[in-house]
């Protein structure tokens, strides 16, 4: 048997609130639940009989003295203090000749419940107007030039009508988030979006994916069959990113689909019908590929009833300010950091021709809010193919700075592709003195203008406190 103490522990572990009475209904002891629910001490319950603590006003009524009168078990709601409502459960324990020995009663907060409920439906409520949300508004670019505005003007407006849209831009320049855009605009928006890199597979995997395979249709083939995405994507956006990189005979089986609405899955006899709004996009300039043999010029047409086409970043360098300091905040908060662009840095990435565009843009600066040894991200910390632009060919930076630019851009690339300084002054044939001299110059160089930067946010970090 347990000991009055262990028993006591083994109820003060306990969640819910316990109450126990003994035969009579007088008060043997309570839990540690109950007195955080009720309010009341332990100490002052213990004793009383429970006509009493109604009498006293700690309870309103007493399920106890209920159970006392039913002989078995009752449930009944309570209330305690000044508006906290309870659900009290008693139950009448029975000695071996059948006496009432104790009522244990567990008690339950119905206003903490209450309360878990309500925010558990305010958390629905939240989750799903950021469903909602999302599928529309956070889609939009969050960073948009005037080019940028009219592509994505053009594709809202005609993202309600079936027209086939062909996205045309550089890798990493928006094109899935346009043709995301697209499909929230579209009348497909409830729908499915699904999208397939055409490049990314073998002609017979891109086959099986796009159109489908019958059970048993190939060797390795799933019993069960497989639903290709043409299938997926009914009543929804099919995205087809590369398309350039589609091989002719899937071409021709495309061509069929975007004419009748139909295709045959892989191994099958009978044609499946689909209605879904089509998106294709590609880096290639498909006209040449169309001369080249490689694309059928039938399926550009269909393809392309609206082309669409995203600038490299180069050419949206109004952007790139904004940009920087969009991810920068982004990561900011994602990394918890404080991190800040030195103007000087956000100068030079501004000229940098950005060849793998806002995804590389995106990616340089995680890596530099990760890396970052001190809030203030400067030019020393920016890689060297970045760093290198040192204003050449810029107006207003004069020639001889300008030849200094080629001069070390030249010395860096040498040093890159020999390994010591030795190898690359022969190969520039220079002396490796002269070489080495030029390269503590440029250090020291650096060295000052990192020091400048870092003065220069230091003052405007005690004017801005003051
Ligand atoms: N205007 C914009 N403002 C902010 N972020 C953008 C903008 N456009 C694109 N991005 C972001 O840039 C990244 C690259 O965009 P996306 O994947 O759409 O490019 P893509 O052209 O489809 O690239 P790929 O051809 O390599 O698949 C994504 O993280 C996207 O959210």
């Amino acid at each position: 048997m347990m000991s009055g103490d262990n028993l006591q522990r083994v109820i003060d572990a306990m969640s819910d609130g316990v109450y126990i009475t003994d035969g009579n209904g007088v008060t043997v002891t309570v839990n540690k639940a109950y007195e955080r629910i009720s309010g009341i001490p332990r100490k002052v319950l213990v004793g009383l009989h429970m006509s009493e603590v109604v009498n006293r006003g700690y309870i309103s009524r007493s399920v106890s003295l209920e159970v006392l009168k039913e002989k078995g078990p009752v449930t009944l709601t309570q209330t305690i203090g000044d508006d906290h409502k309870i659900l009290v459960s008693g139950t009448p324990m029975f000695d071996r000749q059948g006496r009432l020995e104790y009522i244990v009663t567990t008690v339950r907060n119905v206003t903490e419940l209450l309360q878990a409920k309500r925010a558990e439906e305010q958390l629905e409520q939240i989750l799903q107007v950021r469903e909602n949300y999302s599928g529309r508004e956070a889609r939009d670019p969050f960073v948009i030039s005037r080019a940028t505005q009219q592509c994505y003007d053009l594709a809202k407006r005609v993202a309600p009508t079936a027209a086939k849209i062909l996205i045309k831009g550089e890798t990493g320049t928006g094109k899935t988030l346009l043709a995301r855009t697209i499909h929230d605009y579209s009348a497909v928006a409830q729908g499915p979006f699904i999208e397939i890199n055409c490049a990314a597979m073998p002609e017979s995997l891109l086959e099986a994916e796009l159109f489908g395979y019958e059970p048993g249709a190939f060797t390795g083939a799933s019993q069960k069959g497989k639903t290709g995405l043409l299938e997926a994507a009914n009543n929804g956006t099919l995205f087809l990113d590369e398309i350039g990189d589609l091989p002719l005979s899937l071409q021709a089986k495309l061509l069929k689909v975007v004419a009748e609405n139909r295709f045959i899955p892989v191994g099958g006899t009978q044609f499946k019908r689909t209605n879904l709004r089509l998106v294709s996009a590609t880096h290639h300039n498909l006209r040449e590929l169309v001369q080249a043999g490689a694309f059928r010029e039938d399926l550009l047409y269909r393809l392309s009833v609206v082309p669409l086409e995203l600038p490299p970043l180069r050419e949206r360098t109004e952007e790139i300010e904004a940009l920087l300091n969009h991810y920068l905040h982004h990561f900011n908060c994602k990394y918890e950091l404080d991190c800040r662009w030195h103007r000087d840095v956000i100068d030079l990435l501004c000229r940098y021709p950005w060849p793998g565009n806002i995804r590389e843009l995106i990616n340089l600066t995680e890596r530099l809010v990760v890396t970052a040894e001190q809030s203030l991200i400067t030019t020393a910390q920016l890689p060297r193919e970045m760093r290198a632009d040192n204003g050449m060919g810029r107006v207003g930076v004069s020639l001889k700075e300008q030849v200094e630019a080629l001069e070390q851009q030249l010395i860096e690339q040498a040093l890159e592709r020999y390994g010591t300084t030795r190898q690359a002054a022969a190969a520039l044939d220079i002396d490796q003195s002269t070489l080495v001299k030029k390269q503590q110059r440029w250090r020291a160089q650096q060295k000052a203008n990192d020091v400048t930067q870092n003065e220069e946010v230091e003052s405007d970090d005690v004017r801005k406190r003051r």
